[in-house]
């Protein structure tokens, strides 16, 4: 029997990991993806947590073995009794039963801290928009949704900083591919869909085949470009498309990705997946990003490689 495809995303709080999530899980169709959010392994609740002076980023802070026997447990297509944290009161409610369905989405803050953890994706995602762009998005994010008021999260940035040092921003050396929304000329104002995406593809799992775009004209390589480069020291190919790409442009890198995957022609219909792309934009109005369109169908293309593999 077929076991399911795990995916993990990872990187610090606010880093974008549930926007990602979110389109992925539509792509694949919501009843055949299950997501966990590693935030319901924290030890503390919020107020514990404050008290001790520990942050939610240390590896102290958080069940990691529990998180680590559950993921093998999701990896051979067995259920969990997961724990539950809620952000919105900052603190646990009961555990619920989890079957995995056929794909199973793993994100949160120290996915790949473990040996055994990173043994269990198929796939590891790596989640890194420069440091002021994430501060931003958590401001708005944990004023709007978490309960804080700015002067809170901003102290909380600080605080946290040397857990994101030593736990967090080491774990991009284990993942896949590397994903960097970025503003375009460092205009923090752009914090909406027109953000470009940098793409840092290693060579640990086989991406499509890029190289088609290299001999494309020079308007179409002006906003989607391909080249190497090293990252923690290793080789790598960096994919980047930029916020104001056009549709067209964007459509023929799509096109790569889907010829190669049959079972991906019909999620590549844009009509079919409106959910592709769709961000939130700072005063709630829903924003179309390509460059986050092209990242979710990448994602996707390696989750269905993975089930031809296994
Ligand atoms: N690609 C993106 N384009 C535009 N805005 C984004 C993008 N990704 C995230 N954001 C913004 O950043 C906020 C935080 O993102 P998200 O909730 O996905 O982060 P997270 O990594 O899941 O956070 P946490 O680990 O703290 O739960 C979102 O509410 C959204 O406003
Ligand atoms: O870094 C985070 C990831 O979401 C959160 O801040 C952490 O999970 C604690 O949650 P809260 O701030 O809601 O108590």
């Amino acid at each position: 029997m077929s076991r399911p495809i795990i995916l993990g995303i990872v990187g610090d709080s606010a880093a974008g990991k549930t926007t990602l999530t979110k389109g992925i899980a539509q792509v694949l169709g919501p009843e055949n993806v299950t997501v966990i959010c590693t935030d319901d392994y924290h030890r503390y609740d919020r107020k514990q947590r404050a008290e001790i002076g520990i942050t939610a980023l240390h590896p102290d802070c958080n069940h990691l073995d529990i998180m680590q026997q559950h993921l093998s447990l999701l990896r051979i297509g067995q259920p969990i009794l997961k724990p539950v944290y809620s952000h919105k009161t900052g603190t646990f409610e009961p555990p619920v039963y989890i079957k995995p369905n056929k794909f199973v989405i793993v994100e949160g803050l120290l996915g790949y801290s473990t040996r055994t953890a990173r043994d269990s994706y198929d796939v590891k995602v790596y989640l890194a928009p420069p440091e002021e762009l994430r501060a931003t998005w958590k401001v708005k994010r944990d004023t709007q949704k978490r309960g804080y008021t700015e002067e809170q999260v901003l102290a909380e940035l600080e605080k946290r900083e040397p857990d994101s040092e030593q736990f967090i921003r080491p774990q991009r050396q284990w993942s896949d591919i590397v994903i960097s929304f970025y503003p375009p000329n460092d205009d923090l104002n752009q914090v909406n869909g027109h953000l470009n995406v940098r793409l840092v593809l290693r060579p640990t799992i086989p991406h499509p085949n890029f190289t088609q775009i290299l001999g494309l004209d020079q308007n179409f390589m002006s906003a989607i470009r391909l080249g190497l480069d090293r990252d923690m020291g290793k080789p790598v190919d960096v994919l980047e498309v930029d916020g104001h790409a056009t549709l067209e442009q964007v459509n023929k890198l799509e096109h790569l990705i889907c010829s190669d995957m049959p079972h991906l022609r019909n999620i590549c219909d844009r009509d079919s997946n409106p959910e592709l792309g769709k961000v939130a934009g700072t005063t709630g109005e829903t924003i179309q990003s390509y460059p986050l369109a092209l990242t979710q169908l990448l994602i996707t293309y390696h989750m269905l490689k993975a089930t031809q593999i296994h």
